[in-house]
């Protein structure tokens, strides 16, 4: 007889997700975390706090504002870590009592400690008191996520030299920063610096930054960024950074050198599935720490699942929590559905853009047709009383059949307005439903009516020229 019937390490998106389905069938389950990171990366270190953090710099720079009380407008004129870090901390508090509340009523025991593997069915947990216990389970399913990549070139400090860990331990506002990497990590976080009014520079390897979104939209935030002093370097990659008295150099692979008051590196992360004496269940991690799973996100040993971060692409909040769920139904034999191939995605950049389904590149290299629909802010009656002049919304439409392809939002409310369009492409609805739809008035929900209408119009003018 096992201690537990499923244990689950780490209390992330995805390990509170498997622990709560798991006792939801009525198994006994535990979850080990270590001390103080009950809610994972995702609460303590991550998505919450960065995008309270925006939510605090949109407020108090009075950014969306500017458009009616003219581009001097703030809030308040001096913002203060302090300022950024209250609302922060607030709502990281109220999200683990959450946690554990939901924990604690569905009877779901928290060990706490790092859990290593001691044998395929016995988890060793060693609390920070040096104490260890010994644990077993009859599945056990890895939630153990990430931490930012620390390469030896870099010389972090925390305070001078960070990682987006280290963002929200800032003791002020920098007048200057480098962000190595333009991933999502580090243009969302370099978007917040530049409204602060930080200079911003921005190194990154790649030819363009967040290629997996609509090439238009990124044109657009790039012009938002650039006319907030953020300067961009792309094709170049960052071979060191050093630490000064008074800054930081960034030394690039071209020779070049640049100088800021605060480097921040977000170039990935690192899976943490290196430290779990792997070996001891038979199991290994690839050169990134990460685990790789079947489609039931089983790993090579059969009752050992791995969910979340720590299975690579994509890495995210949202998906790690139905990938948990579906895992704990997978180990306690309970029937269920594959996760849903629309998974839009949401970045949290000033403004902010997310999509679902495919981009323009993407139909066009697939050469799949398609038509497009655009509906613009500053035409909508809800843009102007927002004072948004800038937003869009594009709808990718076949011709052949009317489905939608692709919806892509930029631009106030973009991750919420975004679940429209996901849901019509989900029920297989087509761009006739979005024309005939009766929408709230005044909206930017009604983007979507103005966007298929456009589609259906130019759809219309082809017909019309080819019969
Ligand atoms: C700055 C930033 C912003 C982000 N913004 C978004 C966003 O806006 N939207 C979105 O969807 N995603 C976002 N993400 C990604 C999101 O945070 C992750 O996808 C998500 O947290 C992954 O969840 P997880 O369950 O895999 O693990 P994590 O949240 O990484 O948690 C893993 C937990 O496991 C614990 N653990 C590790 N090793 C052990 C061990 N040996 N024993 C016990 N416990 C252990 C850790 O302490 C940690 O608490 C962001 C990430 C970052 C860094
Ligand atoms: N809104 C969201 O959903 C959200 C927000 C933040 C993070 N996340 C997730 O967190 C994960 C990690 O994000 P990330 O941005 O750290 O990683 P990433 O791997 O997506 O981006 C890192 C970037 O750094 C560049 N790079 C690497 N080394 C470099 C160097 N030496 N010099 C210059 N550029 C270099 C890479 O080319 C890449 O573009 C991702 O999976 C992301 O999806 C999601």
């Amino acid at each position: 007889m096992y201690d537990f019937d499923v244990l689950v390490l780490g209390s992330g998106p995805s390990g509170q997700k498997a622990a709560i389905a798991a006792a939801k069938l009525d198994r006994r389950v535990a979850i080990v975390e270590r001390r103080n990171m009950i809610g994972g990366v995702c609460i303590n270190t991550g998505t919450i706090p960065s995008k309270t953090l925006r939510e605090a710099v949109v407020y108090l720079t009075g950014l969306n504002q500017r458009e009616m009380y003219g581009r001097d407008y703030r809030v308040k004129d001096d913002i203060t870590v302090g300022d950024l870090s209250a609302r922060t901390s607030h709502v990281i508090g109220r999200e683990i009592e959450v946690i554990r509340s939901q924990l604690q009523r569905n009877r779901v025991r928290l060990l706490t400690g790092t859990g290593r593997f001691f044998d395929e069915h016995t988890v060793s947990v060693n609390d920070d008191g040096g104490r260890e216990t010994k644990v077993t389970a009859e599945k056990i399913i890895l939630a153990v996520g990430t931490r930012p990549a620390r390469p030896s070139t870099v010389d972090f400090d925390d305070r001078t030299i960070i990682d987006s860990d280290g963002i929200i331990n800032l003791e002020h506002v920098p007048n200057s920063m480098i962000v190595v990497g333009a991933g999502v990590i580090g243009i969302e976080y370099a978007s917040m610096f530049a409204a602060l009014g930080t200079k911003v520079t921005v190194v990154e390897r790649r030819d363009r930054m967040l290629e997996f979104c609509d090439l238009e939209i990124i044109e657009s935030l790039k012009y938002h960024l650039r006319d907030l002093a953020v300067t961009f370097r792309f094709g170049e990659t960052v071979a060191s950074v050093e630490r000064h008295p008074r800054g930081a150099i960034a030394l690039l692979e071209s020779g070049k050198r640049i100088g800021a008051d605060t480097v921040m590196y977000s170039a990935g992360r690192q899976g943490l599935g290196s430290d779990l004496n792997l070996e001891n269940a038979g199991l290994e991690a690839d050169n990134r720490g990460r685990i790789s799973v079947n489609e039931h996100y089983q790993t090579t040993v059969d009752h050992i699942y791995a969910v979340g971060d720590i299975i690579g692409f994509p890495a995210l909040a949202s998906t790690s929590m139905e990938q948990g769920r579906l895992a704990a139904h997978h180990a306690c034999g309970e029937p269920a559905r594959d996760m849903h191939q629309l998974q839009p995605i949401g970045i949290y950049t000033i403004p902010e853009i997310s999509f679902v389904g495919r981009t323009e590149d993407e139909l066009t290299e697939a050469r799949i047709p398609f038509e497009v629909g655009i509906a613009r802010y500053r035409e909508l009656a809800r843009g102007q009383i927002i004072g948004d002049s800038y937003g869009m919304l594009k709808l990718l439409v076949s011709p052949d059949d009317g489905k939608l392809l692709g919806v892509h939002v930029f631009g106030t409310g973009a991750t919420e307005l975004v679940h429209i369009g996901q849901t019509v492409m989900g029920c297989d609805g087509t761009v006739d439903y979005l024309v005939d739809a009766v929408f709230n008035y005044p909206t930017l929900a009604e983007s979507y009516k103005v966007a298929a209408l456009d589609a259906m119009n130019k759809m219309r003018h082809i017909h019309r020229i080819a019969t």
